[in-house]
């Protein structure tokens, strides 16, 4: 009898290889490789100016590498952008909105640019604005809303599609609590389904109750990345990011000007 081939190893649902990116002289991203399997919900986390948002720029195809490779479920973003964006919903950083439309114009517009039947778009917008607690807003024009409407609506459209992956760039900034938690909700509900979610955050026990995988970069480098359980290796989350980090905790001379009170 013939010995069984060994399985194939799946495709991750994001893989970056050798990603780098420098601005000027500033090195952004310094040759970042990254593999995100399937079916996890995947927090990205590093200090202010890591390099996060230009990684996930160049891993979604809005910013072009220097050099590397991003791919998406096996379609290289770069090389065969529609493929890899066809199956791919992302909240980019910062996003620029067309605002003169209302909520539920924009999620019309997403979803016909995505190819959507109308009857299919219309139906999942009324969904989607249900579930973010942005029901009775949809008439409103998205230059009027708030900056975590803003936010949620922006989710709402990378959404609409029902895409594989999902990259998410600070999803929960500015967003109440309540929204939070139908975000976390609907997050973990698309993962329970085969989706996979790549995201980044600052809040630390947000990534620990949501995430089971997490990548710590700093200077554009990866200093670590697996089960949140090895990343964290017995401590917490918050705990291990300051170690890896390596900032030292502000001694009693920093900002002495400040309690020197002469109110
Ligand atoms: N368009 C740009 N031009 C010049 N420098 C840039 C540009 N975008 C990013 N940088 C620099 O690249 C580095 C990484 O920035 P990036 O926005 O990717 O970090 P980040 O980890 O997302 O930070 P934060 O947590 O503060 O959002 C920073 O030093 C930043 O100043």
């Amino acid at each position: 009898m013939e010995a069984a081939e060994p399985a194939a190893a799946p495709v991750p649902a994001l893989h970056l290889q050798q990603l780098a990116k420098r601005f000027g002289q500033k090195v952004a991203v310094d040759g970042l490789t990254l593999a995100v399997p399937q079916g996890s919900l995947f927090g990205l986390v590093g200090p202010n100016g890591a390099g996060k948002t230009t990684t996930l720029s160049m891993a979604t195809g809005l910013l072009r590498p220097d050099h590397g490779a991003a791919a998406v479920l096996g379609r290289d973003v770069w090389r065969d952008p529609a493929a890899a964006k066809a199956i791919m919903g992302v909240l980019p950083d910062g996003v620029h909105l067309f605002d003169r439309l209302t909520g539920a114009e924009l999620l019309r517009y997403t979803g016909l640019l995505r190819g959507m039947p109308e009857t299919d778009v219309v139906a999942r917008a009324s969904d989607l604005l249900g579930a973010l607690g942005l029901d009775g807003t949809g008439g409103t024009a998205v230059a009027d809303y708030s900056a975590g409407m803003r936010k949620k609506i922006a989710l709402a459209c990378a959404l609409i599609h029902a895409p594989s992956l999902l990259v998410l760039d600070e999803p929960f900034e500015s967003v109440d609590p309540v929204s939070g938690e139908a975000i976390r909700a609907i997050l973990r509900g698309f993962v329970a389904s085969g989706g996979t979610v790549v995201l980044s955050s600052h809040v630390m026990e947000l990534v620990e109750s949501l995430c089971d995988r997490v990548a710590v970069v700093a200077e554009g480098r990866l200093l670590a990345t697996g089960t949140l359980d090895e990343v964290r290796a017995g401590t917490s989350l918050q705990h291990r990011f300051v170690q890896l980090v390596g900032r030292e905790a502000l001694g009693t001379e920093t900002l002495a000007w400040l309690r020197s009170a002469s109110r």
